[in-house]
């Protein structure tokens, strides 16, 4: 027996349930054998696929090791946690979840420290009043230096920080702080402001893929299934159906529709009687059904898609680019 295809989701939180919802909505359905306490699992119809449920800094090791060929996990941890990020891991896709900021926070006491050049010259002046660096309480040690640096910021030294990062200024651990906030109320709480320019990083969850796994012939047609399930589901939720049918239905009013609706016609221009089915950006349906009503249409119907499966599979084509 060939080794599995080994796709890594996060074991607890919202990341596990939004991992799932993914999955689940792209016909991927993962089951695991012994209940809720067990870690390891299959999905439902592909043979010789396992999934690991690690938390989702274990996801950004292993992907790095090779040990998963796939994994769902958060930009920032796989930007801290693997060096040359980017020739080790490919992000496949952002999946829209586990949206988190990594920023850089001050007292909100320091009233004159708006922007990162301010910071840089507290900085300084700080090292000649207390013959000491400031202190950076974080747990984004790499992020923190590199983006320091690229700030030209060098007065400071990092207080590694395993939680409740927040709280360090208020118990006089760190002067400041590097985590990540979602909605702004842990920063709020502790009386703590993001700098102007302090977003070091936008991150959600992505999908991702090893560089290191094993990539034989087997498991590429595994991950090609596993990313045209994907991206079958991503297609379909871009756009609404729209079907219609009226004389005055033609090539013209399409490429019209097409430039200032979005609007494609996968199977073609309208027939002879005027039947067209149309893809359409949900934002634009209304807009849409309009303009096709006010050129002779009596009856639009819109329709949600499930799945939309084309020849070209963007994903999979971006994980060849990456693996060749
Ligand atoms: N409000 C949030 N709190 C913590 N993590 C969040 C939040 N919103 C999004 N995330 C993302 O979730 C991921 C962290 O998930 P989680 O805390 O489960 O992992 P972990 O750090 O490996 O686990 P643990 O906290 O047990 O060590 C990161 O990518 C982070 O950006
Ligand atoms: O901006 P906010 O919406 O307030 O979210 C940010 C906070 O949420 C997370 O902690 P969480 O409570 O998830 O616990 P954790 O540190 O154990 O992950 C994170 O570590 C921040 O402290
Ligand atoms: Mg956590």
């Amino acid at each position: 027996m060939s080794s599995p295809f080994v796709v890594a989701v996060p074991s607890k939180g919202r990341l596990q349930e939004n991992a799932e919802a993914f999955f689940s909505r792209a016909g991927l359905t993962l089951t695991k054998a012994g209940g809720v306490r067990d870690y390891r699992g299959t999905i439902a119809g592909l043979d010789n696929v396992e999934i690991a449920y690690l938390s989702a800094s274990e996801i950004a090791a292993n992907l790095s090791r090779g040990s998963v060929h796939l994994g769902i996990t958060g930009e920032d941890l796989l930007r801290e946690n693997i060096i040359d990020t980017d020739k080790r891991v490919a992000l496949i896709e952002g999946l829209g979840f586990g949206r988190a900021d990594v920023v850089v926070a001050v007292p909100q006491a320091w009233i004159d420290v708006r922007t990162m050049a301010d910071l840089d010259d507290v900085a300084t002046g700080f090292r000649e009043q207390h013959n000491r660096r400031m202190r950076v309480a974080t747990k984004y040690i790499n992020l923190t230096r590199a983006y320091f640096a690229s700030h030209g910021v060098m007065d400071y030294r990092i207080v590694e920080s395993a939680g409740a990062t927040e709280g360090a200024p208020a118990t006089g651990a760190a002067e400041l702080i590097v985590d990540i906030t979602t909605t702004g109320a842990t920063l709020a709480a502790n009386g703590l402001k993001v700098l102007d320019d302090g977003v070091m990083l936008r991150s959600q969850a992505n999908l991702v893929a090893s560089r290191s796994a094993d990539w034989s012939p087997q498991a590429r047609e595994t991950a090609r299934i596993i990313l045209d399930h994907i991206a079958s589901r991503a297609r379909a939720s871009k756009y609404k159906e729209v079907r219609t049918r009226f004389a005055g239905c033609n090539q013209a009013l399409l490429d019209e529709a097409h430039n200032r609706f979005g609007v494609v016609s996968p199977f073609g221009g309208p027939t002879s009687s005027g039947m067209v089915t149309l893809h359409c950006p949900p934002a634009q349906i209304y807009a849409l059904g309009s303009f096709l009503r006010d050129h002779g249409a009596d009856t639009v119907s819109v329709a949600s898609l499930d799945y939309v499966l084309d020849r070209e599979n963007p994903l999979f084509a971006k994980l060849e680019a990456f693996l060749r």
